[in-house]
């Protein structure tokens, strides 16, 4: 209905057009029939120049249909533009942990939606068409005669009840294939995820195709062939509805109400004309069902992307860093895992001074990176308090809160070219790129480097380097020498963190390299989700 009331002048001028298309149409019917009345009844054409009136008349449909239908091009264009353009904006400005949750629904509302929506957008055009042109033909047959116009809407009610009826049981189908549909589309998804390891053991494949998607491709083969059948019998069973109804005509109606030969057959040109568009009509007019569950679904998505991070973008990044605490703060995942409780950080107390290095270490499933991902934002504390500068945090999912860090995940993204970052000096980036070891592979040239094509490990130092250049207070490394050779590891603990503290930035590394936990300020460890202040170094150690 937004649509509909966005667009409401297009959509008038659609529908004159429309008028304009169906007038021509009618003027040529009305023509036929004339000429072919006058050779019925052996009277003389009357004194018209019917060629020009034709060819006047064919004109008129010509363009009306041509403008028609160049329009509906450029709309649905725009239509499916915007609404792309608009779930993009969704999904830039959505919370993380929505949009991890919601990530197969973004995909369909992409594809399947917006192709619903747009696909309706023109069956609406269409549908108006082709009703205005039954409304005149009806008129027309109405003043041939209204005898038979009563029998043909009699007989146009009786097929569009078989029609609504087996349409329903059609789109009840449809819907029930494309669960399985939406079932073989995840475990394809998992095959191209897990491609490297299916070409190793082309068994694992062969298991999820066996086990998980010939059963959806069968079983939505099965309901969308029945569904089809079921439309196909519709059209079928709506076709000799007609075709009886012409035969009744010819043989029983016309002598029944005494209807002259020649009314009989002019009526009879209507019938045959004005079936196309009420099966036009009839057809699409269930689509907008389908639009409708589409739109629907795209506002309940739209609810869920936003649901928790509405009103929170500003642009108000603090100028300076000097502290961050967090007091008493504590998050637990959604949802139970594996009939387990799920699993809480916290309540934790944490603070990180300027300049200062700290480390976070612990088991694996401790809590590290549930811990991060609520120190920057990603996550929404339960409950619990955050203070930058002394000051307390209203929100700690604002733009302004989570401009202070610049993350390199373990999982981390090597964006194709450095986004955020402005006004670099060549310099820098080179000085950068040298002590990162890579001057032999890459070179920046101003917004990206000329590769990432490189191996994991390289690809991280580029990671990191990009991060630097966004020149945030706080670097997050998530098990950043997790991923570098031996050499390379020490280096970045014995001299890129002290020369990264001397930079100015302030670091907070998960790490399990317990060789070097004496490279940072304080270190904190992780156990069963919660933390505790492990031991306190260097610097920190000596003010202390
Ligand atoms: N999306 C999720 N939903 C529910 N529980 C989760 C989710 N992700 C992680 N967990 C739970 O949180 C626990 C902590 O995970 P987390 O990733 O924080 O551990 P970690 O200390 O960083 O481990 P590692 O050293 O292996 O990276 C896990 O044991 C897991 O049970």
């Amino acid at each position: 209905m937004d649509l509909i009331k966005a667009n409401i002048r297009k959509y008038i001028y659609f529908v004159a057009l429309s008028i304009v298309t169906a007038g021509g149409n009618m003027c040529i019917i009305y023509i036929i029939n004339n000429v072919l009345k006058s050779y019925l009844t052996d009277a003389p054409l009357p004194s018209v120049n019917y060629m020009l009136l034709f060819a006047a008349a064919l004109s008129l449909s010509f363009v009306g249909r041509w403008l028609v239908s160049r329009n509906i091009i450029g709309f649905t264009q725009e239509v499916l533009h915007r609404l792309r353009h608009d779930i993009l904006q969704m999904i830039l400005k959505s919370a993380y942990y929505p949009l991890v949750k919601n990530k197969e629904r973004i995909y369909s509302a992409m594809t399947r939606d917006v192709g619903n929506i747009v696909q309706s957008s023109v069956s609406f055009v269409d549908v108006v068409t082709n009703f205005i042109i039954v409304v005149i033909c009806f008129v027309y047959m109405a003043l041939i005669s209204w005898k038979l116009l009563l029998c043909t809407v009699a007989l146009l009610m009786f097929t569009i009840f078989i029609y609504a009826y087996s349409e329903k049981k059609g789109h009840a189908l449809f819907s029930k294939a494309m669960k399985h549909d939406d079932r073989f589309g995840r475990y394809l998804n998992e095959i191209l995820d897990g491609f490297k390891e299916i070409v190793i053991e082309r068994k694992k494949g062969t298991a999820i195709e066996q086990k998980h998607m010939v059963g959806a491709l069968d079983a939505s083969a099965a309901l969308n062939k029945k569904a089809l059948v079921t439309f196909l019998n519709n059209r079928v069973i709506g076709q000799m509805a007609f075709y009886a109804f012409i035969g009744a005509l010819l043989l029983y109606l016309g002598k029944a109400f005494s209807i002259p030969n020649d009314v009989l057959v002019n009526f009879i040109f209507l019938v045959l004309y004005v079936f196309g568009p009420i099966e036009t009509v009839v057809i699409l007019i269930p689509g907008f069902s389908q639009a409708k569950t589409s739109l629907k679904r795209l506002a309940s998505l739209k609810n869920d992307l936003w649901e928790t991070d509405a009103g929170t973008v500003d642009t108000h990044a603090p100028v300076t860093f000097e502290k961050l605490e967090l007091k008493q703060v504590f998050y637990q995942y959604q949802g139970e895992h594996g009939g387990e409780r799920p699993f809480s950080v916290g309540a934790l107390d944490f603070s990180l001074e300027a300049g200062k290095i700290v480390f976070i270490c612990g088991n694996n499933g401790s809590g590290k990176t549930t811990f991060i991902n609520l120190l920057v934002g990603l996550f929404a504390a339960d409950k619990g308090t955050f203070y930058v500068n002394d000051v307390k945090v209203e929100d700690a999912r604002s733009y302004s809160y989570r401009a202070l860090f610049a993350p390199v995940f373990s999982d981390f993204h090597l964006f194709d070219e450095c986004y955020s970052v402005e006004n670099v000096a060549q310099d820098k980036v080179d000085g950068y790129i040298k002590m990162f070891e890579l001057e032999d592979k890459v070179s920046f040239d101003g917004t990206r480097f000329t590769t990432i094509d490189l191996s994991t490990g390289q690809r991280k130092r580029l990671a990191l380097i990009c991060a630097m250049l966004e020149k945030k207070p706080i670097l997050i490394l998530d098990e950043f020498g997790a991923d570098q050779d031996p050499y390379f590891r020490k280096k970045f603990y014995t001299v890129i963190l002290q020369f990264l503290k001397q930079e100015g930035f302030t670091i907070v590394a998960i790490t399990h390299d317990d060789h070097y936990y004496s490279c940072c300020d304080y270190i904190y460890k992780f156990q069963e989700g919660e933390i505790e202040l492990m031991k306190v170094y260097g610097t920190a150690k000596t003010m202390a």
